[in-house]
């Protein structure tokens, strides 16, 4: 696999280098809540403009239904890149249209522009190969080399992240190297008792990656979003709470194999509820008496207990996923009770995803206080399992 040193070796003045960034970052309106993962960027985007490439960034927003929509542009992301970068960067009106031509005609040695979010173009996320390989060519007209450094995509098998890397010469690019390093110690002989700790809200995608961990791990503890499905499961009733009815029998299944195998799965035992979304005023129940028309947005103080106890000896600790809605105060303790265990704990500790990333930060916790914060959430979860990720076996190839 050539990397970014490779690149500058070779020489890149005048070059145009197509760059994969993962710049989805939480906003609130047009405000960037948590910049993380447009600094993580900065470092391959300046080294490649500072050598006098032109540098062209593609990367998305958020989840659009395949087609513009304002609230998912990646103008707020355009805007902090420039700032950091101390230099304008120009947003395309579009992804490979009128637009995106005239700014990537325009660009100069050194310029630094930017694509509007490739989701805008249903091809992006399509299953079908030949439409993704459509617009990974339409990209590559814009470029000489891609550098593929986005690394909280690259478990995703999509044109700017995949199929696009067999069109042009392809490098992985600064941050996806680093990653890749640091994550490569929770693989190869780590220490133990090892915990991994689940949250968050995409219950779905995350839920598939427990049947391998199972294999893994000493411990591991289960709480955000995740939950519910594992105390459904169980035969407790959620309420309103985040559920994945269709994985049940799945979820059954890890409960069973988890007690086989000798593996702790820790869930929460007392939950916050309320009655809608968002909406402070609650109460404190345990998991077993969940009213029927209230969601758990929060482990309770005797989980949150209970978890940093079973992360109090942990040598190893992974964790995605926050515990609750962190981005509202009153169910940010749980978010806060792990975080801080975390920061106190002699152990490896990492922990990756946007929104847990933007969580320590938002609670205030030293980023020096963990061993690695990765920019990667299912990206990480998936190379912790040993998952092939598309977006770097295609650079391997
Ligand atoms: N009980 C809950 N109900 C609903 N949403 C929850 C709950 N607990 C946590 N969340 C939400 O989960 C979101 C984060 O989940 P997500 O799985 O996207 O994590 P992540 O760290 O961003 O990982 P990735 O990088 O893979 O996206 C937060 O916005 C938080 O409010
Ligand atoms: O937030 C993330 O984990 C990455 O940016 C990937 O986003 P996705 O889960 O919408 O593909």
């Amino acid at each position: 696999m050539k990397n970014l040193s490779d690149l500058l070796a070779e020489g890149v003045a005048g070059r145009r280098v197509l760059v994969r960034a993962d710049l989805n970052v939480p906003l609130d309106g047009d405000k960037i809540t948590d910049d993380g993962r447009v600094r993580a960027s900065v470092p391959t985007i300046k080294a490649l403009a500072d050598a006098g490439a032109r540098v062209i960034v593609t990367a998305h927003l958020g989840r659009p239904k395949g087609e513009p929509d304002p609230k998912f542009s990646l103008a707020p992301a355009a805007a902090r890149l420039g700032e950091l970068l101390g230099a304008e960067v120009a947003l395309a009106g579009d992804l490979v249209g009128e637009s995106a031509k005239s700014v990537v005609a325009a660009l100069t040695d050194g310029g630094v522009v930017m694509l509007e979010n490739v989701r805008f173009d249903a091809r992006e996320t399509s299953k079908v190969d030949a439409e993704r390989e459509a617009l990974a060519a339409e990209l590559a007209t814009f470029a000489d080399v891609f550098v593929s450094d986005g690394f909280g995509v690259v478990h995703r098998k999509q044109a700017s992240v995949y199929d696009v890397a067999k069109k042009l010469p392809a490098y992985v690019g600064g941050l996806v190297d680093a990653e890749l390093g640091v994550l490569k110690k929770l693989t190869d002989d780590l220490e133990r008792p090892y915990v991994v700790v689940l949250g968050g809200a995409k219950v779905s995608d995350k839920l598939g990656v427990i049947a391998n961990l199972l294999t893994k791990v000493d411990r591991l503890l289960i709480g955000g979003g995740m939950a519910y499905t594992f105390l459904k499961a169980q035969g407790h009733e959620v309420g309103t709470s985040l559920l994945q009815e269709d994985q049940l029998d799945q979820v059954r299944g890890f409960l069973a194999e988890a007690e086989k195998r000798g593996v702790e799965l820790v869930l929460p035992v007392d939950v916050l509820v309320t009655s809608e979304f968002g909406k402070p005023e609650h109460d404190v129940v345990a998991t077993d008496a969940i009213p029927a028309d209230k969601m758990g947005l929060d482990i309770g103080p005797q989980s949150r207990e209970l978890f940093a106890s079973k992360l109090a000896d942990a040598r190893t600790v992974f964790w995605n996923g926050p515990m609750g809605v962190f981005e509202i105060e009153t169910y940010a303790g749980g978010t806060r009770a792990v975080a801080e265990a975390l920061v106190k704990s002699e152990a490896f500790t990492v922990v990756g995803g946007g929104d847990s990333a933007a969580a320590v930060r938002a609670l205030g916790l030293p980023e020096d206080g963990f061993s690695h914060i990765s920019t990667g959430g299912g990206a990480s979860l998936e190379f912790l399992e040993g998952k092939e990720l598309p977006g770097i076996s295609v650079l391997e190839s």
